[in-house]
């Protein structure tokens, strides 16, 4: 013979919360008919391991489907109200069934009730407008990355295809007035990648700072002391390979970030730019080396950037000097950061793989 189980009960203005005193309940049955819950269960209640069942017949209609969870310790059922609103007691009649008690963890009067609904109104539209904000920072990001992106990728293709024309028009003579056509145009491309530093050091964009440091103060040693300061390295045709190098690799970089900004890529650009830089790295860092070997007698004959000395240890301390340690610098940071653009190719390529 059926037991009845304790059943507790609470409300909000949507719902009725029914929890049904039964430990390790099995063949669970809960369905609504009309406006009544039938309830059968085999469990551990008040009277021991048995069968228990219970009916109710609420007070106002309610939604067909309910919703159900068995723990350990009890089944806790949740019935939607047909009409949102607050019912003064939970069954039809009037005399409460003896197994029915409140609930009064969850008890709220309709007044609390509808406080909680306020402060629950209240934090979807903190959580609301705080998503919106963060989403209008985003997009200021995205847009302020892109417009960067785009503009070192015309300058970079700029100075790409104008050199490659002179090259096809002039042949071997281009080679030495690279400095003179191409230059202004490389100062303000390689003054614009200081950005790139601070977009790594303030977490714009997901990368590491110390590569990036040593790539743009690399090369702008390059471009503003050893070219920029010696009029007489102007003419070398050094000049049109290192600019050639340079921009070679960038005009697969920059538009792989830009599609990067609307979460798009396309796949060969994104084989060019993590594959390229493979031989050109190197012959770049090659050609920069030529430069700074080339620079070493000019540095001494004109004395330029040397730090003169009191009369007794003699004239002054020359910049080849320097330029000596920045030669081994330079190999310092091309292992560093082939190493860098090897573990960004290896995280690209791996996570391709896993995606596909
Ligand atoms: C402290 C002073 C030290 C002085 C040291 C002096 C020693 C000097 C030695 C220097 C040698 C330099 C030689 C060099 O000049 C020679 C050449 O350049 S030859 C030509 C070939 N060169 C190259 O291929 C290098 C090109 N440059 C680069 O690749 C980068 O500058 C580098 C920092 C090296 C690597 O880039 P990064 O770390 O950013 O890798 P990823 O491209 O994979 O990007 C990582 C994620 O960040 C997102 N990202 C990065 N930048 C942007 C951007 N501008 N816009 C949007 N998104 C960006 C990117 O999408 C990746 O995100 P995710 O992983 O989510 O896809």
């Amino acid at each position: 013979m059926p037991l009845t189980p304790l059943v507790y009960w609470a409300q909000r203005h949507e719902d009725v919360y029914l929890r049904v005193e039964l430990t390790d309940a099995q063949n669970i049955d809960v369905h609504v008919n009309e406006k009544v819950l039938h309830f059968t269960a085999q469990g551990h209640g008040a009277k021991g391991q048995n069968e228990y069942e219970f009916s109710l017949e609420f007070h106002s209609p309610v939604k067909p489907e309910v919703s159900y969870k068995s723990t350990q310790r009890q089944v806790n059922i949740t019935v939607r109200k047909e009409q949102r609103g607050w019912w003064e007691r939970l069954t039809a009649q009037e005399r409460k069934p003896v197994f029915l008690s409140p609930d009064f963890d969850r008890w709220l009067d309709e007044s609390d009730a509808e406080m909680e609904i306020r402060e629950k109104e209240e934090k979807r539209n903190r959580l609301k407008a705080s998503r919106h904000k963060e989403e209008g920072f985003v997009s200021l990001t995205t847009g302020f990355l892109f417009m960067y992106n785009l503009v070192q990728f015309l300058g970079f293709s700029w100075i790409f295809f104008n050199m490659t024309v002179r090259l096809f028009i002039f042949g071997a003579d281009s080679l030495y007035d690279t400095f003179h056509t191409i230059s202004d145009v490389m100062f303000f491309c390689q003054i614009l990648a200081a950005v790139e530093v601070l977009n790594a050091a303030f977490g714009v964009v997901r990368t590491a700072v110390f590569p990036t440091l040593i790539q743009v103060v690399g090369r702008n040693f390059i471009l503003f002391i050893i070219f920029g300061s010696l009029e007489e390295m102007h003419n070398k045709p050094v000049v049109f390979f290192v600019f050639y190098l340079w921009s070679a690799i960038e005009i697969f970089r920059y538009p792989f970030y830009m599609l990067g900004c609307f979460n798009t890529e396309w796949k060969t650009l994104t084989w060019l730019r993590y594959t390229v830089w493979i031989p050109l790295y190197p012959l770049g860092v090659l050609a920069e080396a030529v430069a700074v070997i080339q620079s070493i007698s000019l540095f001494d004959e004109t004395k330029l950037f040397s730090i003169p000395l009191p009369k007794a240890f003699g004239t002054s301390v020359s910049f080849s000097y320097f330029l000596h340690i920045y030669l081994v610098l330079m190999f310092l940071g091309l292992v560093i950061n082939f190493r860098h653009l090897y573990k960004q190719r290896k995280k690209r390529f791996r996570m391709k793989r896993k995606s596909n």
